[in-house]
C-alpha cells in the first residue's frame, strides 16, 4: 500500500516576538520539547506555545485517517500543517505523488499553492454553502475559482451530485435544502476537487446525532467510490471508530498512540487511551471488520471458500450454496436502515457496527459476507460477534 501524506518528525510552536529572540526562544523550547516537558512548562519558561511535538505518521493512500484527543491536544494544529495553514517549525509534511516527495514544510509558495489546488484541499468546519446559489453552483464553486472549462465542470458536478444522491435538486438553492442536505452538498463539493487528500476539521461537529450518522454514512460510500485519502479530526469517539482505518490519539500536543482501531480497542497504550475508551459503547464502535474471520484465514476447498468449520457453506466467487444447494446472497449497503431479507445470506460492509449484525444474525441465521470497496474481506456470524464483543470487554 503506497503512502500518501506523511508526517515526519514534526513539530509545531507558536512563538510570539519576531527575530533572533524568537529563535532563540524556540530553541529552549525545542530542548525542553526533547526533554518531555510539558506545554504548560515549557510556556511558563519560554513564552512558547506548543502545538505538536515530534509527530510521526504515514497515512496511506486511500484510507481514513483519524486524529483523535480532548481540546487542545494539537490536533488541529497537525491537520493545518498538512497544506501550510500551520507552519511546520521542525520536520516534514511529505506529499507522496508521481513526481516524487512533495514537502510542505519547506517548499515555496508556488509549489504550496499548486499543492492545495492538486493535491491536499482543506474541507472546512462548516461547509459554508452560499444560499443565494444553487445546488449545482455551490458544487461548482471550487472548480470555477480554478478556472476550469463550463463543460468540465458540468460533467464534473454532475457526478458528485448522483453520488451524493441530489440530481433532482439540482436546480434548488441551497438555501431550499434541509441541514442534512446541505452537508451532502458541502461533501459534494469538497470530493468534486482535484486533491486526492482532504482535510476534515470535525466537519460534522454542530449536526444532530442522526443527521450526524447519516453524513458519516454518505462520507464511506463516496470514500468508497472516489477512493480519497482523508485526514480527518474528530473528538467524537462513535464516529473515529466508524470513519477510521486509522485512528491516532494525541495529548499535550504528543501522539500517545496510533493503529488500527482494533489494536486501540485490545491494546490501549496508556491510562490516557483506555480511559478514552471507557466513554464509547461497543456495539456502536466494534465493526464487523473487528470481529471477522478474514477471508485469507477461511479453509478452501479448490476455488470455494469455506464459511464454517463443518463445510456447509462454500462460496465460490459472488455464489454460496448451503449444502451444495444455491441459496440468494443480498447485498445491503446500508444495513442500519435496512432489514434482513426473509431467507439466504447478507453480505454488508465491514465498517457496520455490530449493533447491526446482531440485528442481522438474529434474522438470518447465516453468516454475514463483509465487504470492503465492494471485494469480500471476512465472515462473520453470531460466534464471532460474541467472541470479539468479548475480547473488548463489551460481552457483559
Ligand atoms: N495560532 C495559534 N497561536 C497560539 N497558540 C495556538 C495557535 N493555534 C493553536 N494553538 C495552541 O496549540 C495547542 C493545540 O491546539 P489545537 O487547536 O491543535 O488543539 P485541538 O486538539 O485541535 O483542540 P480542539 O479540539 O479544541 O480544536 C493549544 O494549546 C492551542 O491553544
Amino acid at each position: 500500500m503506497a503512502t500518501a501524506l506523511e508526517f515526519r518528525d514534526v513539530t509545531i510552536v507558536f512563538a510570539p516576538g519576531k527575530g533572533r529572540k524568537r529563535e532563540a526562544a524556540i530553541d529552549r523550547a525545542m530542548t525542553m520539547i526533547a526533554e518531555g516537558a510539558d506545554r504548560p512548562t515549557i510556556s511558563d519558561a519560554t513564552g512558547v506555545v506548543l502545538g505538536v511535538a515530534h509527530a510521526d505518521l504515514a497515512v496511506e493512500q486511500g484510507r481514513i485517517s483519524v486524529l483523535m484527543g480532548l481540546s487542545g491536544s494539537g490536533k488541529s494544529t497537525l491537520l493545518r500543517a498538512a497544506n501550510g495553514l500551520n507552519p511546520v517549525t521542525r520536520g516534514h509534511v511529505i506529499v507522496h505523488g508521481e513526481q516524487g516527495e512533495q514537502d510542505i514544510a519547506s517548499c515555496g509558495p508556488a509549489t504550496l499553492r499548486d499543492i492545495r489546488r492538486h493535491r491536499v484541499a482543506m474541507v472546512f468546519q462548516q461547509f459554508g454553502l452560499l444560499p443565494w446559489r444553487t445546488v449545482r453552483e455551490n458544487v461548482a464553486l471550487g472548480l470555477e475559482l480554478r478556472g476550469d472549462t463550463k463543460a468540465a465542470i458540468a460533467n464534473k458536478v454532475d457526478e458528485q451530485l448522483a453520488l451524493v444522491g441530489l440530481t433532482d435538486w439540482a436546480e434548488n438553492y441551497a438555501s431550499e435544502l434541509s441541514g442534512g442536505m446541505q452537508q451532502r452538498v458541502g461533501l459534494a463539493r469538497a470530493f468534486a476537487t482535484d486533491a486526492d487528500i482532504l482535510l476534515m476539521d470535525e466537519p460534522f461537529s454542530a449536526l444532530d446525532p442522526l443527521i450526524r450518522a447519516k453524513l458519516q454514512d454518505d462520507l464511506l460510500e463516496l470514500q468508497q467510490a472516489v477512493n480519497k485519502t482523508i485526514l480527518f479530526v474528530s473528538h467524537d469517539l462513535d464516529e473515529a471508530f466508524k470513519l477510521g482505518d486509522q485512528l491516532t490519539l494525541l495529548e499535550g500536543g504528543r501522539m500517545v498512540q496510533s493503529g488500527t482501531p482494533k489494536d486501540i480497542m485490545l491494546r490501549p497504550a496508556t491510562p490516557y487511551v483506555a480511559s478514552f475508551l471507557e466513554h464509547m459503547n461497543p456495539l456502536h464502535v466494534v465493526t464487523g471488520a473487528m470481529v471477522m474471520r478474514p477471508i485469507e484465514s477461511l479453509p478452501r476447498d479448490g476455488d470455494a471458500w469455506l464459511l464454517d468449520d463443518a463445510g456447509r457453506y462454500r462460496m465460490q466467487g459472488d455464489s454460496v450454496t448451503i449444502e451444495d444447494e444455491p441459496v440468494t446472497v443480498t447485498s445491503l449497503p446500508d444495513p442500519a436502515g435496512s432489514g434482513a431479507p426473509s431467507s439466504g445470506l447478507v453480505r454488508c460492509p465491514a465498517a457496520t457496527p455490530v449493533r447491526d449484525l446482531m440485528r442481522i444474525y438474529g434474522e438470518t441465521g447465516h453468516p454475514i459476507i463483509l465487504t470492503r470497496r465492494g471485494d469480500v474481506v471476512g465472515i462473520c456470524d453470531g460466534q464471532d460477534i460474541l467472541r470479539g464483543l468479548g475480547d473488548v470487554g463489551g460481552a457483559g
